[in-house]
This record gives C-alpha cells, structure tokens and sequence, in this order.
C-alpha cells in the first residue's frame, strides 16, 4: 500500500518528476536554445507551439466551470486572459503570433494550424481531453510544469537571441511575460494540489497527472526531431521548410 506523504513530500515527489522527465533534458531544446537549428526548424517549432499556445486557454476554460468556488475561479480565469488578452491584439496567442510573424510565417497558415504535425495535435488534445475528463485535483496537477517553465525560458531567451540572428527581444517578447506569469500560476497549482490532495490515491493521482503533462511536451519534440532533425521524415501535409 503506498503510504501518506506530507504536503513537502509530496511536492518533492512532483519536483522530481519535473527534474527527471520535464522537456528541457530534451535533445530538440538542446538544439534550440544552442543555436545549432536552421530558421527553417525554428519555424517548424513556433508552427507546431502555436497549437498548444492556441488550446491552452480553451483547456483552463474546461477547467475553470469545473472549480466550484469564486476564489479559485477568480484565481484561474487569469490564466485565460493572460492568453486571449482583453481585446484583439493583446495576450499572450497574440504575442506568439508575433514571433512565428517574426519568423516569416504567414498568419493565416499559422492560425489554421493546417501544417502542424499529426503528434503535435494528438497530444495536445489529449491534454484538453485530460483536463476535462479527469478529476479537479489532476487537471490542476497536470499544469504543474510550470513549475519548471522559468528556468527553461531564461534559457531559451538567452541562447536564441546569442545564438540567431533572425530572433530579436521583440519577436520574443513572449516569454517575458510567462517569467512572471509562469510562477504566479505554478504557486497557486502546487498549493491547490498540496492541499487537495489528502489520501495516498489521490497523491499519486497527482503526480502521475504531472508525469501525463510532461509526456504530453516531450512528444511534441520527439515528433519535430523526427520531422526536421533526423531522419527528417515529414508527414504528409505538414510544414516543409523552405530554408
Ligand atoms: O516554454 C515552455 O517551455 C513552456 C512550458 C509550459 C509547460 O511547462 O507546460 C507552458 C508554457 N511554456 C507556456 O508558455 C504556457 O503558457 C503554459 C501553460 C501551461 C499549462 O499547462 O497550463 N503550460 C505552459
């Protein structure tokens, strides 16, 4: 029988899980924040990412009907406008557009996320579909990887912008905003969860949403490594780089 932790256990359980399994140990990342992928294969990254940027909101709105009172409610619906903005223009869907425009990709073809690999869109509806599905404490254990988001960000932003010459602070502007966002987020998910999650069922319920989550990133970069990296096998109607 797997025994009750205490709530610092229990975040230390989630921690590991981030330092074992969370996307920055990936090879794609590695790639991407060292400089050593083409602008073409940095479109196909911003490309395949706007599908998550885009279902993001739409999954905290599933959650948000399902949280059953006004403070956490309160809490959560900031999530979604950090995303979609208070009008056209602003948030953070916007700002991604920003950088696939700052890449060259044409918006149209971006929004209709038509050149998105197949992996791309099944994991990530499998998340939207998860958060749904699941229980309340799991949909919120499974946003835990923003515990983690920060660290890979500042990351990212510096190696990009030391390493390309077709990024610039503004294309990225992005991730500025997730610096501060990110944490607030992750603060409330690991207190929500640390409180809800009150038997040993419900504590590996937690930590294997965040295992699920951080699945749920990693094959999105194994699915672009094997498109644009090696052996480049693109699926059929998926984005061609054209440089
Ligand atoms: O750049 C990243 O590596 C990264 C990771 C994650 C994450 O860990 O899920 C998110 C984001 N960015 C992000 O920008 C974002 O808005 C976001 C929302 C969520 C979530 O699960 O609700 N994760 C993430």
């Amino acid at each position: 029988m797997t025994e009750l932790l205490s709530a610092a256990q229990l975040e230390e359980r989630l921690r590991h899980v981030g330092e074992t399994r969370y996307h920055h140990l990936h090879p794609f990342h590695k790639l991407l924040h060292g400089g050593k992928l083409t602008k073409g294969q940095v479109q196909a990254w911003a490309l395949n990412r706007y599908y998550y940027q885009a279902s993001i909101p739409r999954k905290d709105a599933t959650l948000l009907a399902r949280l059953d009172n006004a403070a956490d409610r309160r809490a959560w619906r900031q999530r979604i406008i950090d995303h979609d903005g208070m009008k056209e223009g602003e948030g953070g869907i916007a700002r991604w557009l920003m950088l696939t425009g700052g890449l060259g990709l044409d918006q149209d073809y971006v929004e209709g996320c038509r050149g998105i690999l197949p992996a791309t869109r099944f994991a990530v509806d499998a998340y939207v579909h998860f958060v749904a599905e699941r229980s309340v404490l799991e949909a919120v254990a499974s946003s835990l990887t923003e515990m983690f988001s920060p660290m890979i960000i500042a990351n990212r932003v510096a190696g990009m912008l030391a390493n390309y010459d077709f990024v610039s602070q503004q294309t990225l502007a992005y991730f500025q905003n997730r610096l501060t966002e990110a944490p607030r987020d992750a603060d409330f998910a690991l207190a929500y969860v640390k409180h809800h999650a009150r038997t040993p069922e419900q504590q590996q319920q937690a930590i294997a949403a965040l295992t699920f989550k951080c699945d749920v990133l990693w094959v999105q970069l194994d699915a672009l490594y094997h498109a644009y990296v090696a052996p480049g096998h693109v699926p059929p109607g998926s984005f061609v780089p054209q440089e």
